[in-house]
């Protein structure tokens, strides 16, 4: 579980304050799916690098699983909205990667790529480098680098921002496909109003600088939640809230 009292942050650069978070209280369980969403500058993505212990906070503090979050964990995975694979590696090493850090045989690092490797389809591009797959290729790459390294949190920064909408919705699907197996706890940062709904437990609404909890809302939609659930009575409600409080 995930703990955040009393938490603030302030920017300190060329002699001024920029005020980022203000006291921010919030509790993620275990397995939930949450999607942090506000407007640019909010401090999205600050929250999401306090989570990660990447950043350490002004006040206040961050506990997951009881543990003080000081800094970067193994057990936390992170996917940015730039792919941030390795160019020189091919895309199985790029799955690889975490997984060669933990002392597994090779032949069982070897089975759990192949298995995200289809997971993503990509089983035929096993040996291509980065720069010859396309972006959504690539995201599907670091999506699977990420599961399969098998962290207990995934923090999600705007993972498909740069994707167009087709790739994107394709993304959402599979990411819940796995999700739905593996049941991580995952924080998913998006300015998006339809991608927090159809992907969402709860969605915590932030508001313009600096970034304070404007709303928390439980999303109690049916999944799958496809079009016919998007666009039932409740589905536009949602949305419609989500809407008067950007
Ligand atoms: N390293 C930094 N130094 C100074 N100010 C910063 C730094 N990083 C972020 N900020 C400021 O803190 C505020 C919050 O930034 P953050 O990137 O967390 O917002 P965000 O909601 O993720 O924005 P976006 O959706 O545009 O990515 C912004 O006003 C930003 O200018």
């Amino acid at each position: 579980m995930i703990r955040i009292t009393n938490l603030s942050l302030t920017y300190g650069r060329r002699g001024q304050n920029i005020e980022a978070l203000r006291d921010i209280n919030l509790s993620i369980q275990k397995g939930e799916f949450i999607c942090l969403l506000g407007p640019s500058g909010c401090g999205k993505s600050s929250l999401l690098n306090l989570i990660g212990g990447f950043l350490n906070p002004t006040k206040g503090e961050i506990r997951i699983n009881n543990l003080d979050m000081k800094r970067p964990n193994a057990d936390i995975g992170m996917i940015f909205q730039k792919f941030s694979l390795f160019p020189w590696q091919t895309v199985a090493q790029n799955i690889a990667f975490g997984l060669r850090q933990k002392n597994l045989e090779r032949e069982a690092v070897i089975g759990i790529v192949r298995s995200y490797l289809k997971k993503v389809d990509l089983i035929d591009f096993e040996s291509a480098y980065p720069n010859e797959l396309s972006g959504g290729m690539q995201q599907r790459v670091a999506i699977a680098r990420s599961f399969a390294n098998d962290p207990a949190i995934l923090l999600m920064d705007e993972p498909f921002g740069s994707l167009d909408s087709q790739t994107k919705y394709q993304m959402r699907s599979l990411l819940l496909d796995i999700w739905n197996v593996s049941r991580k706890t995952v924080v998913f940062v998006t300015h998006d109003i339809e991608e927090a709904i159809e992907l969402s437990d709860r969605i915590i609404v932030i508001s313009s600088r600096p970034g304070t909890i404007k709303y928390e809302l439980s999303v109690e939609l049916p999944r799958p939640r496809n079009w016919d659930v998007l666009n039932s009575k409740e589905g536009l409600s949602v949305r419609e809230l989500l809407l008067s409080l950007l």
